[in-house]
């Protein structure tokens, strides 16, 4: 059993919170972190959502939400019950006048508790939320803001939210959600690269030849289209989590886990990504969209008759790309990146690709001497696998093979993982920004990919198609073997 350290005690506001991302993720994580007491009856939720709706019929859809989304062996009839009972419906209107005085006398009964206001809203919200929490007087000392993404959708559009929410909330205040943070295997790659020299010693260009990111799902875009098709797969996961992952896999040592160390080393990888320059966007970056094909054995629909809209669309529902980080330790190695829905299997993975030896001693065609690779799986099957040159067994000669060294999490502590929001949620409270973006990475991860949203809207072509439950389109495929190189699949 995990050690858990109990929280201090709380008032959490939630706002949208009858939306989907409450009821599927933040009402399960919550509870999950209630069953586990890490807070108990001293901390309440305070639900706040613009329909009109008693605290019984909230309760009941939050329960209905319960038995949705938490397994059924992790739900216990009395301690739903009494996480129920945490919860208070409000009828709040975000750009009017309803519901504020209501939640402000809610909020003044316990002055001195630690508050945190969650905006599951759109984001063109947020700055008239903060607006009105500070209005009616609800904001105290203790208080913080936890921001969903997108945080925009360009460079300008994301200024303008940090300005409005900026305006309320100092920025030690504000906790910027990135839930690949919160994940386990992602935090675990700090332990891999700063508790094992073995590794860190070897982590730059003169071992590494170029390192892989993939991050794919089988899913299509579900009830999800008036969101996805004004944002697409380079705004949806590359810009935010995938840049995340590639930040955690080149940056300095942080001097301490302190927030700040971390993400002004995170910060530094974000500046040193070489610009794409326009007319590098064609050989760099691919983009595609699925069209009709099999996921899970089943014959799936395109993204276009997904999204039902009878138009046609030129939004990606794939990227890939090749990024380079301009920095000593990096000189010279690519980092290439893909994302996509509708691919075959739901895995998220880095592949480090280490440089063959400078001199061998096995000549190749005998032996089959391949350079070692390190894989970090991150989900599902979390683990990591180090693929390291054996000799086969056997009197025949002196053979060699890629022999696993490897690690199933499960499997070596004994049970799965929390889900992402349980431990970002808690963190808030506790007051841990680490694993939150501060304003100048959303900005610089913005300013990255602003080239390439702009070379893409200024020749708006249909991106290339895939057939869902393929590896995206065969462009993506060239992009890397042009370098002599191939994803690991
Ligand atoms: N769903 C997901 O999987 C993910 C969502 N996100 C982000 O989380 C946020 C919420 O997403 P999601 O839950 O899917 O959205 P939904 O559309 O399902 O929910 C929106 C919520 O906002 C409330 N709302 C809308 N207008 C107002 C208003 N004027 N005043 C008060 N409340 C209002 C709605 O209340 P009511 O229903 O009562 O009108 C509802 O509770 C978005 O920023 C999204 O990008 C991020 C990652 C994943
Ligand atoms: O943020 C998002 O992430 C999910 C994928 O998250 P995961 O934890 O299941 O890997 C993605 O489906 C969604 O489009 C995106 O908004």
């Amino acid at each position: 059993m995990a050690r858990i350290l109990p929280v201090p005690a709380f008032d959490g506001v939630v706002f949208g919170a009858t939306g989907d991302l409450t009821m599927r993720k933040l009402l399960p994580s919550l509870y999950l972190r209630y069953r586990d007491r890490q807070f108990g009856d001293e901390s309440r939720i305070i639900a706040a959502a613009r329909s009109e709706m008693t605290e019984d019929q909230y309760r009941a859809r939050a329960e209905e939400a319960l038995r949705s989304f938490v397994g059924a062996g992790e739900l216990e009839q009395d301690t739903v019950t009494r996480f129920l009972a945490r919860l208070t419906y409000l009828r709040v209107d975000a750009v009017g006048e309803a519901g504020w005085s209501d939640l402000a006398s809610l909020l003044a009964e316990r002055p001195d508790v630690v508050r945190s206001f969650y905006l599951a809203t759109s984001p063109e919200l947020y700055g008239s939320i903060c607006t009105r929490l500070r209005d009616c007087g609800a904001i105290s000392p203790q208080s913080r803001v936890v921001l969903e993404k997108p945080i925009g959708h360009d460079l300008d559009s994301a200024r303008a939210i940090n300005d409005a929410v900026g305006e309320v909330f100092e920025e030690r205040q504000i906790y910027r959600i990135d839930h690949y943070l919160g994940k386990e295997t992602v935090q675990n790659l700090l332990a891999l690269r700063f508790a094992n020299p073995i590794f860190e010693r070897l982590w730059n260009a003169d071992i590494i030849d170029h390192v892989q990111i993939t991050v794919a799902e089988t899913v299509g875009v579900e009830g999800r289209g008036g969101y996805y098709d004004k944002s697409g797969a380079l705004r949806d996961m590359l810009q935010n989590h995938m840049l995340q992952l590639l930040c955690l896999l080149a940056m300095e040592p942080p001097v301490t886990l302190d927030a700040d160390a971390v993400r002004d080393e995170k910060l530094k990888v974000l500046r040193a990504l070489q610009t794409i320059r326009p007319h590098e966007v064609a050989t760099h970056t691919v983009r595609g969209q699925y069209a009709a094909g099999v996921a899970g054995g089943k014959p799936v629909e395109g993204y276009l008759t997904d999204l039902n809209t009878g138009e046609r669309s030129t939004t990606e529902t794939f990227v890939a790309l090749k990024a380079q980080v301009n920095s000593w330790r990096w000189a010279g190695v690519p980092f290439y990146l893909r994302t996509g829905k509708r691919l075959p299997r739901k895995v998220s993975e880095i592949v480090v690709q280490f440089r063959k030896p400078p001199f061998s001693l096995f000549p190749d065609e005998v032996t089959g001497s391949e350079p070692n690779r390190l894989l970090i799986r991150l989900q599902p099957e979390e683990g990591m696998r180090l693929e390291i040159m054996t000799k086969e067994p056997g009197p025949g000669g002196l053979h060699l093979r890629p022999t696993p060294l490897d690690i199933n999490f499960a499997e070596t502590f004994g049970r799965g993982f929390p889900d992402a929001y349980e431990r970002l949620l808690m963190d808030v409270v506790r007051g841990n920004a680490t694993l939150f973006m501060r304003r100048d990475e959303v900005e610089a991860a913005w300013s990255w990919v602003s080239p390439l949203l702009d070379a893409w809207a200024e020749k708006p072509e249909m991106p290339k198609p895939y057939a869902a439950g393929s590896w995206g389109p065969t462009a993506a495929i060239a992009l890397i073997e042009r370098d002599g190189r191939t994803w690991y699949e």
